[in-house]
């Protein structure tokens, strides 16, 4: 799909699904249960996902990069969470938090074990060289061990 497009596709579906979803329902992201008032700050919601979950991917709906970054983890039957910035009320603020912490506001962003691992063509580099899996198994190792405590 041409990219261009994809971006412009990309923003109408936002502001449609903003028109239509409720304002709790969009300003939640994962379990988080508070207000706007008290919602704790973009990075940390971030910190607290990344640490909470192996694997993290940040994307868009109507993306196909970001597709074929989850279809990478489905195929290899590795759970992920992912966080669909474009359904989130403060998505661009999301995005402006993630290009602080890795140098890109662009989708998909993909963390393991904590760590900022790329976007998708990364991602499948990574795979490529036989790399990826290993990461997700020294996260479920660390927390595998974190239960024996
Ligand atoms: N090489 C990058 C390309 C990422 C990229 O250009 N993403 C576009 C969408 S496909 C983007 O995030 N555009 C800005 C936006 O949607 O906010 C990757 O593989 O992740
Ligand atoms: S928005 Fe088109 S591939 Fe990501």
């Amino acid at each position: 799909m041409d990219l261009i497009c994809c971006l412009i596709f990309n923003d109408i579906l936002s502001l449609m699904f903003k028109a239509a979803l409720p304002f709790e329902i969009l300003f939640r992201m994962g379990n988080s249960t508070s207000s706007s008032a008290s919602a704790p700050a973009p990075v940390n919601q971030i910190q607290e996902t990344i640490s909470d979950n192996c694997v993290v991917i940040f994307s868009k709906t109507s993306c196909s990069y970001c597709t074929m970054a989850k279809k990478l983890f489905h195929d290899m039957n590795v759970k992920y969470k992912v966080v669909e910035l474009d359904m989130l009320e403060y998505g661009s603020q999301f995005q402006d938090a993630l290009y602080k912490m890795t140098g890109e506001r662009t989708v998909p962003r993909i963390f393991i074990n904590g760590t900022f691992i790329g976007g998708a063509t990364d991602t499948h580099r990574l795979h490529k060289e036989g790399k990826l899996l290993p990461l997700v198994h020294q996260c479920y190792l660390k927390k595998s061990k974190r239960k024996e405590f």
